[in-house]
Order: C-alpha cells, then structure tokens, then sequence
C-alpha cells in the first residue's frame, strides 16, 4: 500500500517518523510532495521517501492521500487534485476547523471517500493522541484498516465532528502548552540554580509520572493533588499560590480562545 503526503511539514513529518519507527511503512511506499522543491526534495533524501513532482502526482501514485497543508491552503490544493482523485482513493485530513461537508464541497462530490483526523505531534515518538471521524463513503473495513494505523502511533479515538474544536484544544494544540508549562518549570529551576538541561529533565519527568499514574485510572487528578499536598507543607503552599495568580482561569481561557479559533477557522 502505498501512502502520500501532500504537505511535509511539522505534522507530516511527525507521522511519517513515527510510522517508520514502527515499521508500519517502508519510506519507498511514502510519497511525498509540498510547496518548496527543495524541502520536499532534501527531505525525501533524507529518509528515503519518494518525492513526487507535483500534488496530483501523489493523488495518482497513492492508495492513501494525507492532506497536511494548513487550512487555508487546503482549497487551492483539492482544487489542483479534483480532477485525479476517484472514489478509489481514500482522503485522509488533517487541517483544523474544515469540516468534512467544507471538503466534498471542495471536491464537489459527496462521493469521495474521507476521513477528518486530529493528530497531535507526539505522534512522533508513538504517544499521539489521534481523533477520527469518516464520511458515508468510507467503507468499515477501510475505516478500521485506516485506524489501525494511527493506532501504532499511540492512541486513537473516534468522537462526533461537533467535539472536534474541544479536541485541537486538549491534544492538538496542549502539547504546545505542556511544552510551555514544562519550560516555565525548567525557568523556575534555573532561577534557583539548576542548570536549563537538569531542570527540563526534572520537570519533564514530573510531567511524563504523573500524566501515566493520571491515565493509570486508579484515581481523579484532584483526589490525587490532595495525596500530594502534605497539611501546612510544601505544596499546597506553592498550589494556592499559583491558583492565586489564576493557574485554573489561564488554562480554560486558554481552551476557550483554541476552540474560539477553530470554530472560527469553518
Ligand atoms: N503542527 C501541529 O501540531 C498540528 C497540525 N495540524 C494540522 O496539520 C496541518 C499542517 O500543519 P503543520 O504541519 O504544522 O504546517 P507546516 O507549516 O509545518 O507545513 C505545511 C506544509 O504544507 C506545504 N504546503 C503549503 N502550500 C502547499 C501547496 N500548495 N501544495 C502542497 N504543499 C503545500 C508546505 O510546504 P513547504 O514545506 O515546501 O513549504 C509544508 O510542507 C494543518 O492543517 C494543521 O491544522 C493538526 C494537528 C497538529
Ligand atoms: O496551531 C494550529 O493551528 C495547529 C492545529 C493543532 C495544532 N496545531
């Protein structure tokens, strides 16, 4: 089977490392092609890819068709692939706030068979957290074919296309914030001492045990902040602290401003 990419930037590139670290592809069955010559072409050099010459050439050469463009590009491009794309191939994508219905009107066919995914960039170490949803012309069996191979890039969810917005929010957008919060941890760190790499290592780690012990289920993240806060020690200290410079309010306002965007992305 071969796969083809149209865009190979951040997100692309995330997928593509994270397929061929598990094997799920050899690079000679990806296809790649985007706006610059040069960075498709010293990228398929790279890793051994086959660069195409144009976008429609990776619509005719692959069973797969990956749009990672960004969305407002995603117009031109379906409009430089119409012509070449049969029911036969399957489109897979990934720009935030295009709704399936916005694509088949692109394509000017209901007929296409598509699915809307949602990855996040984790994906490349194989710790992704992917959404999906299809239209009525993607058949079970290629849906569940199609899920499988994002289930090897780490988790994978189905969700209606409404909750798509919340979702760029909490796993497509978060590890930008979660870098963020690690870095300002990191600061905090060096403010006291440490060197950034030392501080990074340690605040990440904190991160990486306490997201698994959270997806362990055992118990809810709040009961959990409880066990941590020892009576008149530490932490809670340093809790009521940030709560009071607005540690909760920052999080949702800055949900509320992703969904805001996306939604205003249709
Ligand atoms: N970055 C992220 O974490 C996530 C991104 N997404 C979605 O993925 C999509 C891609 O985002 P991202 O990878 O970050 O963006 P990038 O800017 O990193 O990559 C965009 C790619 O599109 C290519 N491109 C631009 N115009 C064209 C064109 N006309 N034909 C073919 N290729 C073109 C660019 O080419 P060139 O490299 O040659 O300039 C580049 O490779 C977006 O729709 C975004 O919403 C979804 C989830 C997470
Ligand atoms: O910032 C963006 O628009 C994209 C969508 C999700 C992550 N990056």
């Amino acid at each position: 089977m071969k796969i083809g990419f149209i865009g190979v930037g951040n997100m692309a590139k995330s997928i593509i490392t994270g397929w061929l670290t598990k094997k799920v592809f050899e690079p000679g069955d990806i296809l790649v092609h985007s706006a610059h010559r040069n960075n498709y072409e010293e990228y398929a050099q790279k890793t051994g890819v086959i660069a195409c010459t144009s976008n429609a050439a990776v619509v005719e050469k692959a069973d797969i068709v990956l749009l990672a463009v960004k969305p407002f590009v995603l117009a031109s491009v379906i409009d430089e692939i119409r012509d070449v794309t049969t029911g036969k191939k399957l489109i897979i994508s990934m720009a935030s706030g295009v709704s399936l219905e916005e694509i088949a009107t692109q394509f000017k066919s209901k007929k296409i068979p598509t699915i809307r995914i949602m990855p996040n960039v984790n994906v490349e170490i194989n710790e992704g957290m992917t959404a999906f949803v299809r239209n009525d012309a993607v058949s079970d069996i290629i849906y569940g074919q199609t899920k499988s191979l994002f289930d090897s890039l780490g988790r994978t969810l189905e969700i209606p296309e409404k909750d798509f917005s919340i979702f760029v929010a909490l796993a497509g957008s978060s590890p930008a914030y979660i870098y963020y919060f690690i870095d300002a941890m990191a600061r905090s760190g060096v403010k006291y001492g440490l060197t950034k790499k030392q501080a990074t290592e340690i605040s990440a780690q904190a991160v990486l045990g306490s997201a698994q012990k959270v997806l362990a289920g055992t118990k809810s993240p709040m009961d959990m902040v409880d066990d941590v806060c020892s009576p008149g020690g530490t932490t809670i200290a340093g809790l009521l602290a940030m709560e009071e410079a607005g540690f909760m309010t920052a999080v949702v306002k800055g949900i509320d401003a992703t969904v805001l965007k996306d939604q205003a992305t249709h």
